[in-house]
This record gives structure tokens, C-alpha cells and sequence, in this order.
């Protein structure tokens, strides 16, 4: 069966949302099908979160439609949330719980039972090397272990959507190379993901498709192979300077320091 004779587990058609009279998308058509990798890209501000948010239903106020697995998100049905797991750039832990409160309390929100959700949140978190710390608050984490919880956090229910931004910040190199080889597991088991970062280097090597949002719309959208062979550019991070109309960065750099030593 070809890609398009299949359902797309996220389809949307003219997204457009705007803050007050500031419009941030302008009318976003996507369909994503089961197994991608999206790499989600787009300058700082172009409405990457504003986008996965409305997503997950926390943003409202938006026009057009956004179906996941085929229903309309409008429709107050949010037995679909039970099948997204989510990872945001910001972790808001509970730094008074500890792991194992957390994601026992978590697991149990997505309808997991109490022990099954402790048993399986203390097998992952063995896998991370994190078994010593399963009883200790979460305060006491370092940036990477929090990381490593909240990745733990939104796979826990077995989701069939995974919204990742930013997920390997503050994960060593050694972790940074499982979660990269857990996603591509997670994707060839049928598991969409939505993979937002600025790490170029990291979103050409793991995504099956990169589509980058700028000035509200998609301006490219394709495997990284046919990005490059559109724009004649080398690297990703080449192809998105060029598509974001970015020459300057030295001159801003330079500008930079210049005003840094103005003393
Ligand atoms: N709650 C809000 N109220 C008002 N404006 C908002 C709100 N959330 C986002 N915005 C604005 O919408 C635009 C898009 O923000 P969004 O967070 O979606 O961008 P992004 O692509 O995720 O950026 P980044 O790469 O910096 O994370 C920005 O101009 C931002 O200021």
C-alpha cells in the first residue's frame, strides 16, 4: 500500500491562529502518516509550539482543522490524548515528588494501573542507568536525568504520537545515541514522531521528512535528500539559512561584539 492510500494519523488544512491581531500561522495544510519522523523546524517565534499545542489541544482560538486519527479536535473527543505522549521544552516536574511518584502519578493519568505503571517506570528507568536515583526527589536531578524522566513520562502509556521538543537537551553524548536509536525503533514500530529542535545536525540525520515553518507557512517540505536537491545546498543547516533569507551572520555577530565592547 502506498503512503497516500493510508489514513494520515494528523492531517490539517488551512491552520491559521493569530495572538491578539499578530498572526503567527497563516494557513498551514500538513498530512503526516504512521512511521514518520517529522523534523519540525522554523526560526525562533515562527509558531512550532503554537502549532504542536494546538495539537494537543492546549491552544484554542484557531481557524481550519486539525484531525488526529481522523477526528476533528474540535469535536470534544479527547480520547485521542490518550494516544499522544509529549515532551516539552521546559520540563515541569513536581521537584517535590520523587521519580517514582512522578511517573507512577503520570502513568496513572493515562489510565495505566498503579503497579503496573511503577514496574514498568522502574524497568525504563533502568535503561537510562537511573535505577540508584528511582526514590530520590526529582529536585536533586541534573538537567539530563530530568530529561531522561520526561521522556520516560511520554512513553509510559505506549503513545502512537510522540511530541518531542527539544529532547536531547542536556543529555550526554552515550544517551543522546539511545534516544536517537529508541525513536528510530518507536517509528519503524508504526509510531509517528514530531521531533521540533534548532539542532540542524541531529534533525538531518534522524527525521524520514523535514518540513520547515516560516512567516506562518510551510516553506519546504520533504526528505532531507530532496531538500538538498532542490535548494543546492549542502548541509540542513545550509538549506535553512538559505530558505529563511539568513546571510548575515557574521555581520550580526561582529555588530555584537562591537556593542559588547562599547565600555
Ligand atoms: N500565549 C501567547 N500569547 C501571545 N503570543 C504568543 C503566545 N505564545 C506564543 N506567542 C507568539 O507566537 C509566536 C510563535 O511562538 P511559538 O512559541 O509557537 O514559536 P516557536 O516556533 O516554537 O519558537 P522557538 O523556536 O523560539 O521555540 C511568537 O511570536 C510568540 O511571541
Amino acid at each position: 500500500m502506498t503512503e497516500h492510500m493510508r489514513e494520515p494519523v494528523i492531517s490539517m488544512r488551512k491552520l491559521e491562529m493569530s495572538y491578539g491581531n499578530k498572526p503567527v500561522l497563516r494557513g498551514v495544510d500538513l498530512e503526516v502518516y504512521a512511521g514518520q519522523i517529522i523534523g519540525y523546524i522554523g526560526p525562533n517565534g515562527a509558531g512550532k509550539s503554537t502549532t504542536v499545542k494546538i495539537m494537543l489541544g492546549l491552544v484554542e482560538g484557531y481557524r481550519g482543522e486539525v484531525r488526529i486519527f481522523g477526528k476533528d479536535i474540535a469535536d470534544e473527543n479527547i480520547d485521542y490524548k490518550r494516544r499522544i505522549g509529549y515532551v516539552p521544552e521546559v520540563a515541569e516536574l513536581y521537584d517535590s515528588l520523587t521519580a517514582q511518584e512522578y511517573l507512577t502519578f503520570i502513568g496513572e493519568l493515562y489510565g495505566l494501573e498503579q503497579r503496573k505503571a511503577d514496574h514498568k517506570a522502574r524497568r525504563l528507568m533502568d535503561k537510562f542507568g537511573l535505577e540508584e536515583v528511582y526514590f530520590n526527589r526529582i529536585s536533586s536531578f541534573s538537567k539530563g536525568m530530568r530529561q531522561k524522566v520526561m521522556l520516560i513520562s511520554s512513553l509510559l502509556h505506549n503513545p502512537d504520537i510522540l511530541f518531542l521538543d527539544e529532547p536531547l537537551s542536556g543529555l550526554d553524548a552515550n544517551s543522546v545515541m539511545v534516544v536517537k536509536e529508541i525513536l528510530a525503533c518507536l517509528a519503524a514500530e508504526g509510531k509517528t514522531i514530531f521531533y521540533s529542535s534548532h539542532i540542524m545536525d541531529v534533525v538531518e540525520k534522524i527525521s524520514s521528512r523535514i518540513i520547515l515553518l516560516n512567516g506562518g507557512y510551510i516553506v519546504a517540505d520533504g526528505s532531507f535528500q530532496e531538500l538538498r536537491s532542490q535548494s543546492h545546498e549542502g548541509t540542513l543547516e545550509d538549506i535553512f539559512n538559505e530558505l529563511t533569507g539568513f546571510h548575515e551572520h557574521k555581520a550580526v555577530a561582529e555588530k555584537f561584539v562591537s556593542i559588547v565592547q562599547e565600555v
